[in-house]
């Protein structure tokens, strides 16, 4: 088993942890833990080092892509973590939304997950984050590996998502919304999406509605997230009066919405922020 070795551990000053590990041919990785009370933590774990998609708004894009982990580094990071912070397995959940792509290290995650509820907890609760591999979506549906999945939208027409997102350029909206109501179909389970806010980049009236006429009738629960910032990109957190109308009108059209800050902005450990300059 291919173990990484714990370089740095830092508290924020709202129940999160990063750890900064060391893999074994010294490339740094980064994991996290958001406890949120006595009986539940998430794990979030990495399946990369680095990251080749270069989306406009993440830290990670402004380091140098690596490799994928193998199977054990990704275990690695939730038995290390698991071991350094928790007495119990209660309602713990394992997210692979990191550092890398989760979908693009599809055989690997999956052993790694196969691994840790075989050892440690057989009804562990894990979900993947992707920017949308929609061949791997469907993959991912007909497998039934009791994973949820959660998808990082944060554009509801081709040409911003693709300024913002270049994998979209490969699989655009219509391709990644037609897995995700296979993947709803076959598992039974609503997605998740996740859409940043970000100023003036997707938060005007034409997004709203663009972004409605894309969700309604949809299985799915959207997430409102606050863009982290990160240094050297050059964007900005939406004003939080416009969070509340798309908030509201989302909300008319039967989408249900949900709204989220990120903890551990002062560790950058927050969402798009792991790799930045600490
Ligand atoms: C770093 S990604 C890792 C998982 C996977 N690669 C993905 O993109 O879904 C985790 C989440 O952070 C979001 N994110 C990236 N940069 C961000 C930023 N600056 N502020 C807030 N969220 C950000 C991503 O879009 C994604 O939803
Ligand atoms: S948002 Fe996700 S896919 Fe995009 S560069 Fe960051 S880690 Fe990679």
């Amino acid at each position: 088993m291919n173990r990484l070795k714990l370089k740095k551990q830092l508290n924020s000053s709202d129940q999160c942890v990063k750890f900064i590990w060391e893999t074994s041919d010294s490339h740094q990785i980064e994991s996290l833990v958001v406890i949120w009370d006595d009986f539940m933590s998430h794990f979030c774990s990495s399946t990369h080092v680095g990251c080749n998609l270069n989306c406009k708004m993440c830290a990670t894009s402004n380091y140098p892509y690596v490799r994928p982990l193998q199977w054990s580094e990704i275990a690695d990071q939730y038995i290390q973590m698991f071991d350094l912070l928790t007495p119990t397995t209660l309602d713990n959940q394992w997210h692979f939304d990191s550092i890398g792509e989760p979908l693009n290290n599809y055989e690997e995650l999956v052993k790694a997950m196969n691994f840790v509820r075989d050892t440690i907890d057989e009804d562990l609760y894990c979900s993947i984050s992707t920017v949308g591999v929609a061949p791997k979506i469907r993959q991912l549906a007909d497998n039934k590996l009791h994973i949820k999945l959660q998808v990082s939208l944060h554009a509801a027409d081709n040409e911003t998502r693709n300024a913002l997102i270049p994998i979209n350029r490969i699989y655009p909206l219509e391709e990644l919304m037609s897995s995700l109501d296979y993947f709803s179909e076959v598992t039974g389970t609503w997605v998740r999406l996740n859409y940043t806010m970000i100023k003036g980049v997707n938060d005007e009236r034409t997004d709203l509605e663009n972004l409605i006429n894309l969700l309604r009738d949809r299985d799915i629960i959207l997430t409102l997230a606050s863009y982290n910032p990160i240094p050297n990109i050059n964007l900005s957190k939406s004003p939080i009066e416009k969070r509340d109308l798309f908030k509201e009108e989302l909300e008319n059209n039967g989408i249900i919405t949900v709204v989220f800050d990120s903890l551990g902005l002062n560790i950058e450990a927050g969402c798009g922020q792991l790799l930045s300059p600490y």
